[in-house]
């Protein structure tokens, strides 16, 4: 295997089979969602981070060092821990705790522990360390709290084991740049709301969630064109779900499309505004219990919407689309386009498929999250 020379500037002989930052966060993600520890390093400390959602009971008894729970300010607040400034907060778990309660601490779904039994105990500020460690869990689209175990040995079990080892800065960054979606692949796809159809495949280089775009006859790039960001939504668009709308919109957008000549339908990959399917079902299981759809989402310890808009306005970027009519009740999408440069000439307003198992859920997206409702 050839090993390239020195690069002009660099120290270190860049071998073109080792796996990149970007590459190397991608196999933490993967790492964490098959309940493999991954370490994290920052200028002072050294730390396993071990999601408690795909932790062992095995990986959790063999736990010999110091550790603390990791989870959302939201989380915390849930748990009515102390006020938290930021992003994270950082819990201590007895050296005597179980995993039973640890679990309880992460999961709504288990007996929330009474408040006096979440330990209060002054605490080390989180750090950049911190935030990282939840930043990936989230990206594994696990319930957000991982464990952090600290000590001398960390750095010994890391590498002794082949476990993902990186800086914390570096996770960070490479999770909160954007993404950039390729086209791989696209061909005609008549539909039954449009015949005109193509659909177009798109996939980022970090190996995350592919993307699509659905373009509905030849739109003219020269022309603002007809836009709709859809994200996506299993229950809805694909079961026909009646607790949301989102079956009925992608259904309604497509009919405009095709009813004007044509559109482009930008399917997004981020379920459950971005927690995920699994996540999306706590929620909903939390909604059983009364909660409306943000409060369930703080809940479980995630902002009321995790999208990341960059994707979609890169997706247009990529197709040559500047200006759009946007289809959309949500003002945050259109102020998201228009700051990555995309200029949004027009709200089409998309308000169908209302009806008893959603009025409240609809409801509260116009109360809570600025909704527009005509
Ligand atoms: N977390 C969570 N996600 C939900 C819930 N109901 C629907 N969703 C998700 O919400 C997203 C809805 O996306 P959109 O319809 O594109 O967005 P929107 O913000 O409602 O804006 P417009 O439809 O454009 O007005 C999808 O990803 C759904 O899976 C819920 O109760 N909780
Ligand atoms: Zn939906």
């Amino acid at each position: 295997m050839r090993v390239s020379p020195l690069l002009p500037g660099a120290a270190t002989p860049v071998d073109p089979f080792a796996p990149g930052h970007a590459e190397r966060v991608a196999r933490m993600v993967a790492d964490l969602r098959l309940g493999l520890p991954v370490a994290l390093l920052s200028t002072s400390e050294a730390a396993l981070v071990l999601p408690v959602e795909t932790l062992s009971a095995e990986r959790f008894a063999a736990i010999d060092a110091p550790h603390q729970l990791v989870v959302t300010s939201r989380r915390a607040e849930a748990l009515r821990h102390r006020p938290h400034e930021g992003e994270v907060a950082l819990l201590p778990v007895p050296a005597d705790a179980r995993l039973d309660w640890v679990r309880s601490l992460a999961d709504p779904s288990r007996r929330m522990p009474a408040s006096d039994a979440v330990p209060q105990a002054p605490q080390q500020q989180p750090t950049a360390l911190h935030r990282a460690a939840i930043r990936l869990v989230k990206a594994a689209e696990l319930l957000p709290a991982a464990l952090v175990v600290t000590g001398p040995d960390v750095m010994q079990t890391a590498m002794r084991n082949g476990l993902g080892i990186l800086g914390a800065d570096e996770v960070l960054a490479q999770l909160l740049a954007p993404r950039d979606p390729r086209p791989v692949s696209d061909a005609r796809v008549p539909m039954l709301a449009a015949r005109n159809g193509r659909l177009h495949v798109f996939r980022a280089s970090d190996g995350g969630a592919e993307h699509y775009a659905v373009e509905v006859g030849q739109p003219d790039r020269s022309k603002p064109v007809l836009v709709r960001l859809h994200s996506a939504c299993f229950t809805g668009d694909v079961l026909g779900s009646l607790k949301c709308d989102c079956g009925s919109q992608l259904r309604a957008a497509l009919a405009a499309m095709e009813a004007e000549g044509s559109g482009v339908l930008l399917y997004l990959n981020q379920e459950g505004r971005g927690i995920g399917l699994a996540n999306k079902m706590r929620a909903y299981a939390l909604q059983d219990q009364g909660l409306d759809t943000v409060e369930a989402n703080h809940r479980l310890g995630f902002e009321d919407d995790e999208r990341d808009f960059r994707t979609g306005a890169a997706l247009l970027r990529q197709m040559g689309i500047g200006r759009v009519r946007l289809m959309t009740n949500n003002p945050a999408k259109i102020a998201r386009l228009d700051g990555e440069g995309i200029q949004v000439v027009e709200r089409v307003a998309l308000q169908v498929g209302r009806g008893p198992d959603n009025t409240s859920y609809l409801d509260t997206k116009a109360r809570k999250s600025g909704h527009l409702l005509a």
